[in-house]
């Protein structure tokens, strides 16, 4: 063979290995526009991530000896902000945002400071806190009437704190001990409480099992502070608003009813959930109306709820929650978009043992032509064959419209080869699996495994209030810097993907697809001035 024909038959061998993923046909590089923009844009990006490949991602410094591309998340964050490429992943406009839980959304510090706003806040602990119990015991916290006296103590840290008893948070807080850090010390408390640290993540709790403890117990810190009235339409606001600053312009978060009523304005436990999906609904309302007047009504289409509970409660505590699904949904059919069982899969009741329950409810809602699809967390898992991992069959025979996470997926090929037919999406949240341990590192993810076998992938976030990635671009910026194929037309194609394969109604899809396309094309012509003039 001469060396010309090995190098065609090579780049011919390539270009078929490659032929199955979505950003090589050109059914999906064609709605990218015209070929040209998009392959200097492409280049461009490629450049400077080969550039920062070197000065920024191998270069050792004493706080990183092991720094590389897709390292560790938290230990990179920083790191990672300070770079070029990063600028302009948090200009790309990403579309939809498919997989987040409304309660871990916005900073832990926004949630702090915004329930603090409010006198009927309470904390307590279960001991006084000192220096020996402050890093092992959590703040609890509870909107209570207007008429409740609290405790006489001053703050959880004085010396007769008789544990368990409320104090109103800014109590706790302007009396926190001084020796503890006064105030400060207080806010370094809680917030420690709703996040993981890279101590926690990488040394103290380093496997699945182990950070799952921690990872479980952030929710019930915020939950706390976040399941009242005026905190969560503040919530909401703030987690579409810094959605939209990151490029999101649609959102399907799952809301979880596993409390069945949150705190009302004046301290009573009976603010319903229809109550709640009421609220969302008139939030997102109130900013696609801003975005409008303002004139930025590309940059926001809206946003629906996918109802979500808790996967170790029992078949009959199942029941409850679905025909509250079914009743939300026929009276909210534009806002409820699906629903979901959410939570450790690893120790969670397996759907297989939920299955008539699902059947009956799948069988109803026909009856009643009410579409509500199963959006299922599934394969969030090491195993292979077990009755975790065993979760995706019955997703996907229970006509799941994506999967959560699917991060075992890969060890099935026919499976995905049903995925790719039937185009159910994964949602894969990088950051999220590799935080709560299922993957050391970005290069170890099977993301590339699931983009080269051709699967429609839906980037996602997942828990950015507890894992610090904020809006989209954190994950994007971590799956762009660990694969030499994946560049920023991979990144285009799942942004105009996700928002396709989002459950927006076919006229709303393609409206926000048009807004979309819109606001690519301005994105590829500034990375290319930038980088002409
Ligand atoms: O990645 C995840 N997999 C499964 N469950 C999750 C994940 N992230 C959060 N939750 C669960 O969702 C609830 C809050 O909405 C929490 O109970 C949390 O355990």
């Amino acid at each position: 063979m001469s060396l010309a024909s090995y190098q065609t038959a090579r780049q011919a061998l390539i270009t078929e290995d490659r032929s199955l993923r979505l950003d090589s046909q050109s059914q999906y590089l064609d709605a990218l526009g015209p070929t040209e923009s998009v392959q200097k844009a492409d280049g461009i990006i490629r450049k400077i991530r080969a550039t920062e490949a070197e000065s920024v991602w191998s270069k050792e410094t004493e706080r990183i000896p092991h720094i590389f591309p897709g390292m560790e998340f938290l230990t990179a964050k920083e790191t990672i902000q300070s770079t070029e490429l990063f600028k302009w992943v948090r200009k790309l406009p990403k579309g939809a945002l498919l997989h987040a839980h409304m309660d871990a959304t916005c900073d832990a510090e926004f949630l702090l400071r915004t329930a603090s706003e409010e006198p009927q806040m309470h904390v307590r602990a279960s001991v006084q806190i000192n220096r020996e119990t402050v890093g092992s015991t959590m703040p609890e916290f509870q909107a209570m009437p207007i008429d409740f006296q609290a405790s006489p103590y001053r703050s959880v840290t004085n010396p007769d704190y008789e544990g368990g008893a409320w104090i109103t948070i800014n109590s706790a807080r302007d009396n926190f001990s001084p020796e503890l850090g006064g105030a400060e010390g207080f806010d370094d408390w809680v917030l420690a409480a709703m996040r993981i640290d890279p101590e926690e993540a990488y040394v103290k709790y380093n496997t699945s099992k182990k950070i799952w403890t921690k990872f479980g117990s952030t929710f019930v810190v915020a939950r706390g502070l976040l399941e009242f009235e005026p905190v969560l339409r503040k919530y909401v606001r703030q987690f579409l608003l810094t959605s939209i600053e990151d490029g999101i312009s649609y959102v399907e978060m799952r809301t979880n009813f596993f409390n069945k009523t949150v705190i009302r304005s004046d301290g009573s436990d009976n603010f319903s959930s229809a109550e709640r999906v009421r609220l969302i609904g008139e939030v997102i309302e109130e900013v696609r109306g801003e975005m409008n007047s303002q004139g930025r009504g590309d940059e926001f289409v809206g946003a629906k709820i996918i109802n979500i509970t808790i996967r170790f409660i029992s078949s009959e505590e199942l029941e409850w929650y679905l025909d509250d699904c079914f009743s939300l949904k026929q009276q909210f059919p534009d806002l409820i978009a699906g629903f979901d069982l959410v939570g450790q899969e690893d120790t969670g009741v397996p759907l297989l043992e939920y299955l008539p329950k699902l059947l009956e409810f799948q069988n109803r809602c026909q009856e009643a032509g009410l579409s509500i699809p199963f959006i299922f967390h599934a394969g969030e898992t090491l195993g292979d064959g077990d009755r975790v991992d065993n979760n995706l069959y019955d997703a996907i025979l229970l006509g799941t419209r994506r999967i959560g996470h699917g991060f075992s997926l890969v060890k099935h090929p026919h499976l995905m080869k049903l995925c790719r037919e039937r185009k159910i999406a994964i949602e894969v949240c990088p950051i999220s699996n590799e935080i709560l341990r299922l993957t050391s590192s970005m290069p170890a993810h099977p993301l590339p495994i699931m983009l080269n076998h051709g699967l429609t992938v839906a980037l996602s976030s997942d828990d950015p209030a507890v894992f610090g990635n904020l809006g989209l671009s954190f994950d994007y910026f971590q799956v762009l810097v660990s694969s030499e194929v994946t560049g920023l037309t991979t990144l285009g194609v799942l942004a105009r993907e996700s928002l396709l394969i989002s459950e927006l109604e076919d006229k709303q899809k393609e409206k926000a697809v048009a807004k979309w396309d819109r606001r690519w094309q301005a994105f590829l012509k500034e990375i290319i001035q930038t980088f002409e003039s």
